[in-house]
């Protein structure tokens, strides 16, 4: 866990990097800062590995004040992850891995073991013996990622990590850091500028304005749903109502009956309704239109991926793409294993969002201006 207690940092020429910041970063969990150029999101992190030395209020990390610490002992235990990836040009990737294992105290013999093992688990190990140079940019992040996780260190800080890729490769990585967390359970303070990022990382979000304030400290979803002011709701989008789906489960949907045919007999005969062909594993295949023509499936509505939260599955807005992006009006559904469930319609999904707006005003507190 890392506690920011009524921070502040005044640098030599008087700028004030950060007022009087209080948050707290839960242990197991990715916190996210964010906020416009300036805002203090980097000094922020810095604090907790002493690379910047506040001026007033203090920083915790598991309950110990970090200005108590030996700086170089401290950042032993802390991973850190740069922008540009940060990798010697002169080591090869597995002695770049290696580096933070050597410097915990394991021979180098241990150390390149333990850097095979995780270059393995973020599908590197092909690359082991290549050059940083040799790399892509995202390749070079992916390592960088890597080698903060071969220490043992249970608290990242990651600095705009992956900003410098390319938006496809951006996402991967996000999904890759998502998976590697899912397992490791690591405390992760992560900056970005980009909210998108923000949301889909974050289990919770701090806002920072310039002048190193806190605007708001929410998890994504209440972030969408409730901005305090106009600067976050500004800052969050203005798509936001439709992005929040993306984090409501869709447990009530009612799932309708839909027309099914083996897809080995899709041919025997044109159908009066859109039908959906089922392989010889239940999975759907395609539609059979009423034209007699096979149609794309459009997205799936994925109903009990759990581990797919991020990607809308098993939410609403899952629900709502499928229905939408179908050709037939109505969206399939399918289970973890992708076999066939039942159909989703885009009027169910907004009618069960009516209802989770009438229960929010019931219970919304008098006083509550929020809402
Ligand atoms: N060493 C320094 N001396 C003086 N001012 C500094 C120093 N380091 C940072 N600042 C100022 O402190 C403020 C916060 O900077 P910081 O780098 O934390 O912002 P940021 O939110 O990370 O910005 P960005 O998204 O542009 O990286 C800025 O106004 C910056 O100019």
């Amino acid at each position: 866990m890392i506690e920011f207690r009524d921070v502040g940092k005044r640098f030599a020429d008087g700028t004030v990097g950060l007022e009087s910041l209080t948050l707290t970063a839960r242990a197991g969990e990715i916190t996210v800062l964010v906020g416009p150029s300036g805002c203090g999101k980097t000094t922020s992190l810095r604090t907790v590995n002493r690379m910047v030395e506040i001026t007033s209020g203090s920083v915790h990390l598991d309950g110990r004040d970090v200005a108590a610490a030996d700086p170089a002992e401290l950042r032993r235990g802390i991973g850190y992850v740069i922008q540009q990836a940060g990798l010697f040009p002169h080591r090869r990737v597995i002695d770049n891995v290696a580096t933070v294992p050597v410097l915990q105290g394991l021979s180098r013999r241990e150390a390149r073991a333990r850097a095979a093992e995780v270059l393995e688990r973020v599908g590197l190990e092909a690359f082991a013996q290549r050059w940083p140079a040799q790399l892509s940019g995202g390749q070079q992040q992916r390592v960088g990622v890597a080698r903060a996780l071969a220490g043992d260190a249970p608290v990242l800080l990651m600095d705009e990590p992956f900003s410098a890729v390319d938006p496809v490769v951006r996402v991967e990585l996000q999904d890759e850091l998502l998976r590697l967390q899912a397992d490791l359970g690591k405390t992760i303070l992560f900056v970005t500028h980009d909210i998108d990022e923000a949301i889909r990382l974050g289990d919770r979000v701090a806002v920072m304005r310039v002048g190193g304030r806190l605007a708001q400290f929410a998890p994504p979803d209440e972030l969408l749903a409730a901005p305090v002011d106009d600067f976050v709701a500004g800052f969050v989008g203005r798509d936001r109502g439709y992005r929040r789906l993306g984090f409501v489960p869709a447990t009530a949907l009612r799932l309708v009956d839909l027309p099914t045919r083996a897809d080995a007999n899709g041919s025997s005969g044109v159908p009066e309704e859109w039908t959906v062909l089922l392989d010889g594993a239940e999975r759907p295949a395609a539609w059979l239109g009423p034209d007699g023509a096979r149609h794309d499936l459009g997205s799936l509505y994925v109903t009990d991926d759990h581990d797919a939260a991020s990607d809308g599955a098993g939410t609403l807005r899952g629900a709502l793409d499928a229905a939408l992006s179908s050709p037939a009006g109505r969206g399939v559904a399918v289970d973890g294993q992708g076999r066939y469930r039942g159909g989703v319609e885009a009027d169910d999904v907004l009618a069960l969002l009516d209802r989770g707006r009438e229960t929010e005003r019931s219970v919304a507190r008098p006083g509550d201006t929020r809402r």
